[in-house]
């Protein structure tokens, strides 16, 4: 595989629903996940990747862009976009969250 984690935090990953105007839980059923950010060397990319910590579900793979816009709504749930839908992390607590959301900023800086 060749990636490796950069950064890691367990959050509830939430996937806004724009028909329904609503968040609905990332895969559908509600609980923590464990969200890594991985850096991949082979072509310099990161991507953020959440697995359920119950059954190892992967609810949340999304690539990291340059142009990435992330909202820090409050200091326990950060969202962004990408071109086809919004993620968003409820957080543990707001050390987690802001672990995390420096790896995410680090991670566009570096691209
Ligand atoms: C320009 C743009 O893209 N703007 C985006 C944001 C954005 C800005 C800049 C860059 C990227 C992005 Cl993504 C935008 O505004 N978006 C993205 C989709 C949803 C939303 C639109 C309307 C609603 C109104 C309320 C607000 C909202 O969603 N929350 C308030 C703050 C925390 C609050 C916390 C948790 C979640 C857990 C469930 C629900 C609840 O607590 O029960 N909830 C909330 O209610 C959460 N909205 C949004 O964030």
């Amino acid at each position: 595989m060749g990636e490796r984690s950069v950064a890691q935090a367990r959050a509830s990953v939430m996937i806004y629903n724009n028909d329904l105007k609503k968040w609905e839980h990332a895969g559908g059923v509600g609980g923590l996940s464990r969200c890594h950010i991985y850096f991949n060397p082979a072509n310099n990319s990161y991507r953020i990747v959440g697995r359920k910590i119950n059954d190892n579900d992967v609810v949340l793979n999304c690539g990291i862009g340059k142009n990435l816009r992330y909202n820090k709504a409050t200091p326990t749930f950060h969202q962004w976009r990408d071109q086809r839908q919004v993620y968003g992390l409820n957080f543990q607590s707001a050390d987690d969250a802001v672990v995390f959301s420096e790896a995410v900023m680090a991670a566009v800086d570096d691209i």
